[in-house]
């Protein structure tokens, strides 16, 4: 999990909080991502699908300033809160240890911090003990990650599938906590391989057909 703030810029169009333009990224020879845009509003849902391998992870690295592009440019307007796909927690530290970790990076003192942890772990049924991170299923693990992710209330959320893991019940709780976040204005990109949600979200970038994302249509 990371929490950073990348630049501050001025909106490209109004409430347009992250904004990818012509993202190419190479490894070796082979071109991943070929001229990819995306923007995604405040209060607003994307899913970033394709097949293994088509760059999705690396698509999200990108705008979260973990991996730079060969060529293109991110824009993010406000705070960022990224959940890998996995790792992101660390191993001999308690939950409530990870929540002041990303809290103090926020801004936000110890007791803000677990609280808001705390907080954001019960809507997805979760009660954090004092348990090692090492100690938790990896469900849990994962519940971490996407917790630490939404601390601090940040503008722009990044999740590589984050629900792994979940059972079925954490797993709607992990959309309703999606569309709560979408109600509060953030500006939120899933990678999935779940094409039977799409209509949960409101625009789709399928980096297997395309470089610019289609709406749903859904609102
Ligand atoms: N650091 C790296 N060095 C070399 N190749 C890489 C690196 N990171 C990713 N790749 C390659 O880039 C391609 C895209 O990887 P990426 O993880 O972004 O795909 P993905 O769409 O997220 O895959 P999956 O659906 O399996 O999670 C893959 O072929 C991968 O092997």
């Amino acid at each position: 999990m990371l929490v950073t703030t990348l630049c501050y810029v001025p909106s490209v169009h109004q409430n347009v909080k992250l904004y990818a333009r012509g993202i190419t990224k190479k490894f070796g020879r082979r071109t991943v991502l070929d001229n990819v845009h995306l923007a995604v509003h405040a209060g607003e849902i994307t899913a970033i699908v394709g097949a293994n391998g088509c760059g999705k992870s690396t698509m999200l690295r990108i705008c979260a300033g973990l991996t730079s592009p060969d060529r293109g440019t991110v824009q993010v307007h406000g705070t960022l809160g990224y959940c890998p796909q996995d790792g992101g927690t660390v191993d001999f530290l308690l939950p409530d240890e990870h929540f002041t970790l990303i809290g103090a990076g926020r801004g936000l003192s110890r007791r803000a911090s677990r609280a808001a942890g705390r907080a954001h772990a019960r809507a997805l049924d979760w009660e954090p003990g004092q348990v090692q991170a090492r100690r938790l299923s990896g469900g849990t693990r994962q519940k971490l990650n996407l917790v630490m992710a939404g601390i601090g209330e940040p503008d722009v959320l990044l999740l590589d599938e984050p629900y792994q893991g979940f059972d079925r019940g954490t797993y709607l709780d992990f959309w309703d906590q999606l569309h709560a976040w979408r109600d509060r204005g953030k500006a939120i990109v899933v990678v999935t391989h779940l094409l039977a949600q799409l209509d949960r979200v409101d625009t789709v970038l399928d980096l297997s057909r395309t470089t610019t994302p289609w709406r749903t249509g859904h609102r």
